[in-house]
């Protein structure tokens, strides 16, 4: 079967060439996925962070990992420009509108974030969910990232925007990004050694910057299969990714939409 085909540059009244047809990469079927009902949201910090452990079973992170190496992905520069964090990793970027829509369709996370699913309700009624999600949350950011650390690599301390996008539909959805996705492949138990994301709180306001107590980090350990999410924007928390002392570490990276 040839690759399906997405993202065609053209208006679509003029025939394209297949030549001009922008291919997607040929995405490994989101098979096997953990039934909805044995899947939970977790705050781990209130507002903040949001994770959902298992979100993918160790054998599909596997068999992403071997379609994922296979990708042409790019070593990001040492020298960021200006503004940006230090980022040293491998990376594959791409907007691919069917894929974004896949993972948030095709897999327990929409029933999840929505709070449809019976099981992994966090218990919030509409408008604290509403609140949390920054909005009324419409599928992921086509811009799908994929993040390889070798040994040595890491991404330096940042924030992460939000950015307006349109998503597909008839008529199109005119978006804005309000949370970070991250959806680790990668952990100590496939070798993985380091590489936590790791989250640095603000001191309490109001409080003198002398007398303030830097509050200790929030590190989050990498684990096969965990899907976190994290506030963006205006609200991001400063956060890395740490360096990898051993093994790869990877990572496919979206955002949690809202209607504008
Ligand atoms: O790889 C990580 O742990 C963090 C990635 C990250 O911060 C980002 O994609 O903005
Ligand atoms: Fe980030």
């Amino acid at each position: 079967m040839p690759p399906k085909k997405f993202n065609k540059k053209g208006t679509g009244k003029t025939p394209v060439a297949p030549e001009s047809v922008v291919r997607g990469p040929n995405w490994p079927p989101f098979q096997p996925l953990v039934p909805e009902e044995d899947l939970s949201l977790h705050q781990l910090l209130p507002n903040q962070i949001v994770t959902v452990p298992n979100f993918w079973p160790a054998s599909l992170c596997k068999t992403y990992i071997s379609f994922l190496s296979s990708l042409p992905l790019t070593t990001t520069p040492g020298k960021p420009k200006k503004g940006d964090a230090v980022r040293v990793n491998d990376r594959f970027q791409i907007d691919d509108p069917d894929f974004a829509h896949r993972l948030w369709n095709d897999t327990p996370l929409k029933s999840l974030v929505l709070g449809t699913a019976d099981g992994g309700r966090v218990e919030l009624s509409d408008v604290e969910r509403t609140q949390l999600w920054g909005g009324e949350v419409v599928g992921l950011n086509p811009n799908i990232r994929i993040y390889r650390y070798s040994k040595g690599q890491f991404f330096d301390q940042h924030y992460d925007d939000s950015n307006i996008v349109v998503l597909p539909g008839t008529p199109p959805i005119q978006a804005r990004t309000t949370w970070t996705l991250l959806l680790y492949l990668t952990s100590p138990t496939t070798g993985c050694v380091g590489g936590e994301t790791v989250f640095y709180p603000e001191p309490e306001p109001g409080k003198k910057k002398s007398k303030a107590v830097a509050p200790e980090p929030f590190v989050v350990e990498l684990e096969v299969g965990l899907a976190l999410l994290h506030r963006h924007g205006a609200e991001c928390m400063l956060h890395e990714g740490r360096e990898v002392l051993e093994g790869e570490k990877w990572v496919i990276r979206s955002d949690l939409c809202v209607r504008r």
